[in-house]
């Protein structure tokens, strides 16, 4: 998988530019405002439309005064979460990137309460569209953009930031998508930050804080307790399993199966494999709505190989993201098609 052509690359957009509407204020330094609880209040009509919710907080609709939408992320009001919401502020504060959820502002009431204003992202996150029972099916070619654009959003925090960062909690419900479908990484309330590649469990124990999402959670993770990039490469892993065959990362509704455990045969057999592994093998694995769809099947053997190597132990044996996005890049023709932003 060691394949390094030269990486395509998004252009870094400039920072917000929406007008200030607050008397709190509008930092020129970082282009994001920070507003009081009124703002707050009539951005969201009194929260009046909740568009998702997560374990730490509610998002609800926010209208800008350029009547653009935005969506408000209201962290559980506590001491504890406090120190996630301001985790999560201080690195979207620092982070400009395509694929990554833009900060349009905050409130935040230095104690235990507070909320982020994020741009709005109309499809909502990644998991809904490709699990749902909607009638309309994800095409094969935003499926590798998305990987693609999430592995490059990966690849900036991993290998652009100063400090580095890892997301802690890589999964298709943190995946979200915007009209054209291009992917946005989003949450990063369980993000580690400052190290050179690897983060030691605080207290110095074996005991694991951060348990991760059901599915996603790199066994290697949670036996050492020692958070790495490597993790986000495993989270990365499953979440292009769940592209190439529409099942879940985890069956909540059947008997709690795990994707990383059906797709275990097939993830040997590719990284044992000498030959060309067979394409019925390939086909059986496939999301079956995806058919009738135009797909390549080099394609989709190219997406397998990296989801293995991806959740393959050792973590030493997996690849950077900036090794995965240079193979998919000379792997995946289909992904010509980026920077037109084309409609599905
Ligand atoms: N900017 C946005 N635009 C549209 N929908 C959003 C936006 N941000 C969040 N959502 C929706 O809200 C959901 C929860 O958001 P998020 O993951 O940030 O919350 P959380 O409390 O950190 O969740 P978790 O339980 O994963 O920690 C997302 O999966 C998505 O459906």
């Amino acid at each position: 998988m060691a394949c390094f052509l030269k990486c395509v690359r998004f252009d870094v957009t400039p920072t917000i530019t929406d007008k200030p509407t607050s008397k709190e204020g509008y930092s020129a330094v970082t282009g994001v405002t920070r507003y009081s609880w009124d703002d707050v209040e009539a951005l969201t009509s009194n929260f009046s439309r909740l568009i998702g919710s997560g374990g730490y907080s509610s998002i609800y609709m926010a209208r800008l005064s350029s009547s653009a939408k935005a969506a408000l992320k209201v962290h559980v009001s506590s001491h504890r979460l406090y120190k996630i919401f301001k985790l999560e502020l201080d690195i979207l504060l620092r982070l400009q990137h395509p694929n990554i959820v833009k900060l349009l502002g905050y409130f935040d009431d230095s104690e235990e309460n507070g909320a982020l204003l994020l741009e709005y992202l109309p499809q909502g996150n990644l998991q809904e569209k490709l699990h749902s029972d909607s009638k309309q099916v994800l095409p094969w070619r935003n499926r590798v953009a998305i990987a693609f654009q999430l592995v490059q959003a990966i690849e900036h925090i991993h290998e652009k930031c100063i400090p580095q960062i890892v997301h802690g909690d890589i999964k298709s419900s943190n995946v979200l998508l915007d009209k054209h479908f291009n992917s946005k990484l989003c949450d990063f309330g369980s993000a580690k930050v400052g190290f050179s590649s690897m983060v030691q469990p605080s207290s110095g124990s074996r005991h694991v804080t951060m348990v991760g999402s059901p599915g996603y959670t790199d066994p290697h993770y949670l036996r050492t307790g020692v958070a790495s990039k490597k993790m986000d490469m495993y989270g990365f892993g499953v979440v292009v399993l769940e592209l190439v065959s529409g099942k879940e990362a985890f069956s909540a509704a059947g008997n709690g199966e795990m994707l990383v455990h059906v797709a275990a045969p097939l993830m040997h057999e590719i990284l044992d494999s000498s030959v060309d592994i067979a394409e019925e093998y390939v086909r059986g694995f496939l999301d079956p709505r995806l058919l009738r769809d135009c797909v390549d099947i080099d394609e989709v053997k190219t997406m397998l190989s990296v989801a293995a190597l991806c959740i393959s132990s050792p973590p030493s044996l997996r690849p950077s993201a900036s090794q995965v996005s240079e193979t998919l890049i000379q792997k995946i023709p289909s992904l010509s098609f980026l920077g037109c932003g084309k409609r599905v």
